[in-house]
């Protein structure tokens, strides 16, 4: 069996839609699996609030990257273009619960130009967050799509996240910061990523 998640591939969607009744089905459940009344008025709501709440954090399954990152060529430009401080909001897959942090994305362009708008690669960004996810993977899967549709001479991704299933619960140490990078490319010369790092850094 292939594993339905890869790595920035173009496998890796889900061109099944989000079962609405069944994703209310299991709220109601698991409401009534923790001890609460799912008919109290409180809770009424809550099964269909948490469906909708759900396919919109989990949207990104059902997009491919290319739908965001669209490309055009500009000869003028051929060093490194970087974005910093993209907000990121995910799903630990392993808990379903938030991690929320930032990213920072680079990319040297193709020789024949090609690039993208900024705001596509926080687009980008968000395909991959809103997702069950681990942070390793949402850094890689960013970076390879990123190499993939843009043939750059370079891609750096740096992913900065405090994960809620270290703070509010199990370890709880809130404040941890995990910190994933993926490097590809020209950006893996010692020079070329010391200077990346230290613009994503200061
Ligand atoms: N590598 C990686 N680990 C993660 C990520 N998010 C959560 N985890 C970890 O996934 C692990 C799951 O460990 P388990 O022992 O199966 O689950 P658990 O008993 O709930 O673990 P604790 O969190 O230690 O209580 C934990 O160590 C989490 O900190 C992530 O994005 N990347
Ligand atoms: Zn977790």
């Amino acid at each position: 069996m292939t594993d339905p998640v890869t790595l920035g591939g173009e496998g890796d969607f889900k061109p099944s839609d989000f079962d609405e009744k069944r994703a209310e089905n299991a709220v109601r459940e698991l409401l009534i699996a923790v001890g609460e009344d799912p008919d109290r008025e409180g809770l009424l709501e809550t099964p269909a609030r948490v469906t909708r709440a759900y396919k919109e954090l989990f949207a990104g399954l059902h997009q491919r990257p290319e739908e965001v990152l669209t490309t055009t060529f500009d000869l003028g430009h051929d060093e490194m273009v970087l974005v910093k401080d993209i907000e990121v909001f995910s799903t630990c897959e392993h808990h379903l619960v938030p991690f929320h942090g930032v990213a920072h994305v680079g990319y040297i362009p193709s020789a024949d130009g090609k690039i993208t708008g900024l705001s596509k690669l926080a687009r980008l960004v968000d395909v991959y967050a809103r997702r069950p996810q681990v942070q390793e993977r949402l850094t890689t899967q960013i970076a390879e799509s990123l190499m993939r549709i843009l043939e750059p001479r370079g891609v750096i991704v740096v992913v900065e996240c405090e994960h809620m299933c270290m703070s509010m619960r199990g370890i709880r140490k809130p404040g941890a910061k995990t910190l994933t990078s993926a490097v590809r490319g020209q950006l893996r010369d010692a020079a070329t990523r010391s200077e990346a790092m230290s613009l994503i850094l200061r």
